[in-house]
């Protein structure tokens, strides 16, 4: 077990944003997190990055369980759009975590973001400034950023926004990849079709837990539901 999140919710203000939440992640584990707009998804993923401290519940997290393990790509926000940094410089931050007493990149983490930066065909781009590119190629450098800080985890929020067709194809089959060496996803989705051909669990939220389980139980429950 990689977390448990464990009767645990979220406020703001008092307002309760999700609460009733009990499930567990798994490592190799693809979690998909669906639900409509404002039903919480966001707000969990920043309570499982310890960015929001539960107002009920708990979050256990395994024993040998690092905050730095974790690769995050947060929603598209105004602010992000403008980083007067290279797209190369931005893919490079994610390995700031890993940098502990060493002022300096080293020569492993110009190789895992030249590595990642190819992963998502960004490679020619890499010089360009991070705020001169289409919204399209600035999701991509993110999700580049967020898989060179995935040691263990990988928690994506709507990774395929703005994305057109082949670029978000592109991004479900290097997650399958991933997956398949290994690694664990969480990932919030809009496009549950997609998210359903890959996933391993799915979390359907509407503020509160309205299922969790594998993804096979999830569209049987999705089939009863709808008769
Ligand atoms: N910073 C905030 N301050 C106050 N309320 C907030 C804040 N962030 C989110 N909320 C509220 O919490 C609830 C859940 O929001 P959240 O962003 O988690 O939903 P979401 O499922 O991710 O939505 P979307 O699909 O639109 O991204 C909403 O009612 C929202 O208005």
């Amino acid at each position: 077990m990689l977390l448990s999140c464990q009767n645990a919710a979220w406020a703001y203000d008092g307002n309760v944003a999700a609460s009733g939440l009990n499930f567990s992640v798994a490592a190799g584990d693809y979690l998909c997190v669906v639900g409509e707009n404002g039903s919480g998804k966001s707000t969990l993923l920043r309570g499982l990055l310890g960015l929001k401290t539960p107002c009920a519940g708990k979050i256990v997290y395994a024993a040998d369980w690092r905050g730095t393990d974790i690769g995050y790509l947060p929603q598209q926000t105004a602010a992000q759009k403008d980083f007067p940094a290279s797209v190369q410089e931005v893919v490079l931050s994610g390995r700031i975590g890993r940098l502990g007493w060493r002022p300096f990149y080293a020569a492993a983490d110009k190789k895992a973001a030249l590595n990642n930066l190819k992963l998502l065909g960004l490679e020619r781009l890499r010089g360009r400034c991070f705020r001169e590119l289409s919204g399209g190629q600035q999701r991509r450098t993110l999700l580049a950023r967020a898989l060179c800080a995935a040691q263990k985890l990988l928690i994506l929020d709507e990774p395929l926004s703005g994305l057109d067709p082949s670029a978000a194809q592109n991004v479900y089959a290097l997650l399958q990849r991933l997956r398949q060496a290994g690694l664990t996803i969480i990932m919030v989705s809009h496009d549950l079709r997609g998210a359903l051909r890959q996933a391993s669990h799915v979390l359907h939220l509407q503020n509160k837990q309205k299922f969790f389980g594998t993804a096979a139980n999830y569209k049987k429950w999705l089939e009863k539901k709808h008769v």
